[in-house]
This record gives structure tokens, C-alpha cells and sequence, in this order.
């Protein structure tokens, strides 16, 4: 059935290799690291170090982590997405897309498609399945929207979400998605978020003087805070750990899928899985916000080798909750903000 409505959704998320062989590999790692919100040298720089250095070495290795994942159906991230889509198509009379901000269905498709589906378009609505702001996450994928949008002149409005890393509809969908787990007997909860330089934390430092240098700065007040990704997943973890009534020494943060040599934000969570055994800890739950749906680095980076890796160092269960992906709680959530959007037009 054509749906009606006047506005139209784009679930926008990372995306992924269009498939394993390393040439597909090659070319999404070239359009993702060539990023200038991503990789933040001056451009020749970033252009020898990531198509000279970085990029052939890496898309080997790449390629195969992504074969060890790859469903029948395609990339994990993509077909969760694919499958969010539906679930929100279901219950919404708008017409609902998927973008990646990197290969494909690309930003012009989804707009496009949306076009096909209802030519009086007046207005899109952009969630990016992001839920904390970071300049090489949220802040590309709005952006590349935006510039897409404004290029090809498109005659609807262009409305973002903005993250949603405390609102109430998504702590609750997420602390329920893990209650089954931590319903069971565990030692600790890790929440793994994906790392940022911390170079990205102070280049994103708006008052210039706040982001690692006030003492506890997450939980200093100040405008930084609306842009600062480390403020926001510890917000997020502690609104989780609140409703699901964790003791605090029974969870921490840590920050995974470090590249290169720079200093990322810490600690890292190489280094918990295995430290965490030697302090006592032996079952293990790992949980990872950063990522509305499964991915490369949940499913392989964690999932695999990081229970390779607290197993080895001593843990004796290690279990890895899955993101999001499509909870009913979650399908509620992004149904409800869609709705009170249509109800205010
Ligand atoms: C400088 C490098 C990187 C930054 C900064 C970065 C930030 C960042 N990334 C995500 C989400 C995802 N990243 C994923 C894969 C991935 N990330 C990087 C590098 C940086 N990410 C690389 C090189 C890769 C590719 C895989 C690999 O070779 O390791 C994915 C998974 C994609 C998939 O297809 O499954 C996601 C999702 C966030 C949220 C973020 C900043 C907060
Ligand atoms: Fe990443
Ligand atoms: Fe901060």
C-alpha cells in the first residue's frame, strides 16, 4: 500500500563493503578512512597514508574478518537495517528508507526512492543510527546528508534527530533489550563503545577548555557536552546500569577498535578483557551502544576475539549482548518519534 503521509524517514547508518572480496573492501575502506571527519589530516597527508599505507594493508585482514560474519543474505549491518526498516514500515503510515553513509543504497537513493514513493514529498526526517554525536559518526553522516540534499536541490525539508543518547524511549528500549542477561548471574558489565582519537574530543571541545582537562569533565556541566561523544556514552551507561539497578562496581566503559598510534579515548577495551579476569571477574557481559545494529565490530571484534581474549586471560564465560538491531521496544520508540513528528505538521 503507498503510504500517504507527507514526510518520509531515512534510517541512516555506517554501511558496509557491497561484498568480502577485497577489491569491495578496498573501496569502502578508501571512501570511509578518506574521510575528513574520519581520518582528520590535511588532505595529501590522509590521501598517501590511507590509499598508500593503511588501506592496502588493511583490506586484506578486513576482507577476511568480514567473510568470518557475512550472512547469506549480506552484511549483518545492512541487513539489520534493512530489517528495521521493515519493522518500522509496518507500524508507520510514512514511507521509510535506508542510507549508509559510505557504499550503498547511498544517500541520493534513499532520497530518491522516497521521491518515487510520494513525488509531494514536503519534508524527510533523518534519524542516523547513531544514539551518541562524534565528529567521524553523527556529525559525517548529518552532514553528507545535508550536502546531498542541498546539491540535487530537492524540493522537500531536511529534518535531523538529534542524538538520543538520553532520551527515555531509548535508555528504556536498550536497558530492556539487556534485561534477559543481566537477569542471570554475572561478575560485571562491560560496555564497550566504539573509540575515538581523543584529539577528535578536543577539536569537538567547544568551549575549548573542557573535554579532558577539567577534572571528571563528563559530569562537569558545560555546552561542550552537546557535542562531546565521551559525555554522552557515559550518560548513556549510566542511565542503562540506573534502570537495570547495577551496583556501580559491577560496571565500567571502555572504548574498542583502536587504529593507529595516536592516543584514544581509554580505557581501552583490549586492555579490560584482560585485566578484568585477573581482578576477580570470570562471567563476563559485554554490551555495546555505540552500535544500533550488529556489525563487524561486535560480531568479530568482540564476539570473537574479545572473548578469545578474556577467555585466554583467565575469564570463564564471556557473553556478548546483542545491539538493538530490531526490539520491538526499539521499533516503538523510533515509531513514537515519528508519529509525534507527523502529529506536529
Ligand atoms: C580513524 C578511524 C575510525 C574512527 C574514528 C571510527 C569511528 C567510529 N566508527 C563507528 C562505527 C563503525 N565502525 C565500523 C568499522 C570500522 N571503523 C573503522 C575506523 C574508524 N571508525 C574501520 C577501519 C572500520 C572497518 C572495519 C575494519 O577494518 O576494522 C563499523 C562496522 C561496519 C560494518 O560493516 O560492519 C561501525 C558500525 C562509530 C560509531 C564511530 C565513532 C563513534
Ligand atoms: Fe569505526
Ligand atoms: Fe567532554
Amino acid at each position: 500500500m503507498e503510504a500517504k503521509s507527507d514526510i518520509g524517514i531515512i534510517l541512516m547508518n555506517l554501511g558496509s563493503p557491497d561484498s568480502t572480496a577485497v577489491p569491495d573492501v578496498k573501496r569502502y575502506l578508501n571512501e570511509f578512512l578518506m574521510d575528513k571527519r574520519v581520518i582528520d589530516y590535511p588532505y595529501l597527508f590522509r590521501l598517501l597514508l590511507i590509499k598508500g599505507i593503511i588501506v592496502p594493508r588493511r583490506a586484506p585482514k578486513s576482507a577476511e574478518a568480514y567473510q568470518s560474519i557475512w550472512w547469506p543474505e549480506g552484511s549483518p549491518l545492512i541487513v539489520l537495517t534493512k530489517q528495521l526498516q521493515n519493522a518500522v514500515t509496518h507500524d508507520l503510515d510514512m514511507p521509510v528508507e535506508i542510507a549508509m553513509r559510505y557504499g550503498n543504497p547511498s544517500q541520493e537513493a534513499a532520497y530518491e526512492n522516497l521521491l518515487k514513493k510520494n513525488p509531494n514529498l514536503k519534508e524527510v526526517v533523518l534519524l542516523p543510527l547513531y544514539p551518541h554525536y562524534a565528529m567521524s559518526s553523527y556529525e559525517t553522516a548529518v552532514e553528507h546528508a545535508k550536502s546531498v540534499h542541498k546539491k540535487k536541490r530537492y524540493p522537500f525539508k531536511l529534518t535531523v534527530v538529534p542524538p538520543y543518547y538520553k532520551e527515555p524511549d531509548y535508555i528504556n528500549a536498550l536497558a530492556e533489550s539487556m534485561r534477559p542477561y543481566v537477569s542471570k548471574d554475572f561478575d560485571h558489565l562491560l560496555f564497550s563503545y566504539h573509540g575515538v582519537p581523543e584529539r577528535h574530543i578536543h577539536k569537538g571541545d567547544i568551549t575549548g577548555k573542557h573535554c579532558l582537562k577539567v577534572a571528571d569533565c563528563c559530569h562537569v556541566d558545560s555546552p561542550a557536552h552537546d557535542f562531546c561523544y565521551r559525555h554522552q556514552v557515559h550518560i548513556t551507561a549510566e542511565l542503562v546500569a540506573e534502570k537495570l539497578k547495577i551496583p556501580r562496581e559491577k560496571w565500567s566503559v571502555s572504548f574498542q577498535s583502536r587504529l593507529g598510534r595516536e592516543e584514544w579515548l581509554k580505557p581501552y577495551t583490549a586492555t579490560q578483557l584482560e585485566e578484568l579476569p585477573k581482578q576477580g571477574v570470570k562471567r563476563l557481559l559485554v554490551a555495546c551502544p555505540a552500535f544500533v545494529s550488529d556489525c563487524l565490530e561486535t560480531l568479530e571484534e568482540i564476539a570473537v576475539e574479545g572473548k578469545h581474549s578474556f577467555i585466554s586471560s583467565g575469564g570463564d564465560s564471556f557473553t556478548m549482548i546483542p545491539c538493538l538491531n530490531i526490539h520491538p521496544l526499539w521499533v516503538q520508540a523510533i515509531v513514537k518519534w515519528m508519529g509525534a513528528l507527523q502529529a506536529n505538521n
